[in-house]
């Protein structure tokens, strides 16, 4: 047997949010596939991270022989590295603009004419010149394996959730690495594409690629040949699939109970809350969405009344995030329809403070493009202003408000940490904390949920049955997992390519 394709000796590295990994000891033998698995998720992803060179280890030795070859290859002027044949696929993703001066904001993609800043799929996939000679994926050939050929001619920014984490692993088969590292490739992905995953990896491992990614202990794809369980800062286990014991999983729980002591301080954090709204919360009548020639929402008919918990469901790209953005203000389209959101009918003079002012929201893409130089505790206390970051003075109480909603999730030692100190999953939390502190009287919560553990989900899903019963606050919840929905959530309205197909109860 050759040498293995990667090994790690004695590696530790650690973060600024206190995540680390010590004594880290693995090789990536030939044929290998790994998922890496345990909690927290933070040191899951800090694995992927040293691998990927993105976080130096302050111990050990990493050798990656893979490159080996590559290395030697004649330069003909290329600065070549063993980085060259690794790609790492995080959770979040940032597409720049043509001009690649300037990040995009997160309404952009509601605004149709800021589309055309942006390359399309295609346009992007083409521009990527793999530096491995060995070139086995082609932006064509990566767009047919992901079901993106359809969306080639769409500008990035319009993309859906699902449809950019699509574009993302497309975007890594075309660099042609022989190592792929995949952040929670599941997460954001629709029933059907998530069946699918397991055929997609097999494509992918089949053309020689090796995969480690980090995944759930129940999601784990079959094709995954060793699994990798992490608790704390260590490695517990690894080996060969069938001879690892995978950590307990956390029991779907349908309807998650607080301890008590999260019990009184929840009830304390929701007491006076906002007045009660008698108008229906939304009426939509025929809303039409189009953009360009493309229909995105065809004659939506619904009705949300005060106290209501809706589930919005439906596959990638069916229009869920689009229906929201009329609702949340970030849509202009909403005056061209027949909307009246809180008793007040769109387009009749009022602000978008206005109607945001009765809304808490949380979404992947206002994750994606929040900005994350404000500290956890300042983020948090925006959301009584409803801005992207704190830009006022705040009260006593205020304040004491957001430190007890961080105690909460428990991110109370690390609020005066910067957003972007912070892992992903832990910054998902502190805008839940955003959504929820004003006690809104409409709480949109789109994918809350995703990328959160087992634990901090079924928090959180404690938290949003606390407070629909305490408050009576109107919820909307997209998610396309099943144990991810609160059991207070008694009402459907399903999408499929921009129709309802149906409405429960009707
Ligand atoms: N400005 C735009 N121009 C053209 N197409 C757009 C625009 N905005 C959204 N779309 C398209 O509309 C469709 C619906 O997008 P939307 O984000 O609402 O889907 P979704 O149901 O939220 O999907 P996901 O589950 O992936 O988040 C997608 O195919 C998207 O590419």
């Amino acid at each position: 047997m050759g040498l293995p394709l990667l090994t790690i000796t004695g590696a530790a590295a650690a973060k600024a949010d206190g995540t680390a990994i010590a004594n880290l000891q693995w090789a990536l033998e030939e044929g290998q596939h790994w998922a890496v698995t345990g909690r927290p998720e933070a040191a899951k992803t800090l694995i992927l991270e040293i691998l990927a060179g993105r976080v130096a280890i302050t111990q050990g030795v990493i050798r990656h022989h893979h490159a080996d070859d590559y290395l030697r290859l004649p330069s003909d002027g290329i600065y070549r590295s063993h980085h060259d044949l690794v790609c790492f696929v995080p959770f979040h993703h940032h597409f720049r603009n043509r001009s690649n001066v300037q990040a995009f904001y997160y309404q952009q993609r509601f605004n149709s004419m800021d589309a055309d800043d942006a390359d399309t799929v295609a346009e992007y996939l083409q521009r990527i010149t793999p530096k491995n000679p060995v070139v086995v994926w082609t932006a064509e050939k990566a767009m047919a394996l992901l079901g993106l050929a359809l969306l080639a001619n769409k500008s990035l920014i319009t993309l859906s959730n699902g449809e950019t984490r699509r574009l993302m692993l497309a975007t890594a088969l075309v660099r042609n690495p022989r190592i792929l590292l995949l952040e929670h490739p599941l997460a954001g992905l629709d029933v059907t594409t998530r069946a699918r995953f397991n055929d997609i990896l097999k494509h992918i491992i089949q053309s020689g690629i090796h995969v480690i990614l980090t995944s759930s202990p129940h999601e784990i794809p079959e094709i995954i040949t060793h699994i990798m369980v992490v608790d704390g800062h260590t490695v517990v286990a690894r080996g060969p699939r069938e001879t690892v014991t995978l950590p307990e999983l956390a029991a779907p729980s349908a309807a998650a109970k607080l301890g008590a002591d999260f019990q009184g301080l929840l009830t304390r954090l929701l007491a006076g809350h906002n007045t009660p709204v008698s108008s229906p919360i939304v009426s939509m009548k025929d809303v039409t969405v189009i953009y360009g020639e493309k229909t995105i929402l065809d004659n939506i008919n619904w009705l949300v009344q005060p106290g209501e918990a809706w589930a919005l469901r439906g596959h990638n790209g069916a229009g869920k995030s689009t229906l929201l953005s009329l609702i949340n203000g970030d849509n202009p389209q909403a005056y061209k329809n027949n909307i009246t959101l809180f008793g007040r009918r769109r387009g009749t003079g009022e602000s978008i403070w206005d109607i945001k002012k009765h809304i808490g929201y949380v979404s992947p893409e206002l994750h994606q493009y929040f900005p994350k130089h404000q500290t956890v505790l300042q983020v948090v206390l925006s959301g009584y202003f409803d801005t992207v970051g704190l830009f006022r003075q705040v009260t006593a109480s205020q304040r004491e408000a957001a430190l007890g909603w961080l105690q909460l999730f428990g991110l109370d030692g690390v609020a005066r940490e910067r957003l972007a100190q912070l892992s992903p999953d832990r910054q998902r939390l502190c805008l839940l904390a955003r959504a929820v502190i004003k006690n809104p009287s409409l709480l949109i919560l789109d994918e809350p949920c995703q990328g959160l553990s087992p634990r901090h989900r079924d928090l959180f899903k404690a938290v949003v049955n606390e407070i629909h019963a305490a408050s009576g606050t109107t919820i909307i919840y997209v998610s396309h997992y099943d144990e991810d929905i609160p059991s207070c959530v008694n009402r459907t309205i399903q999408l499929e390519q921009g129709s309802v197909t149906a409405c429960s109860p009707s």
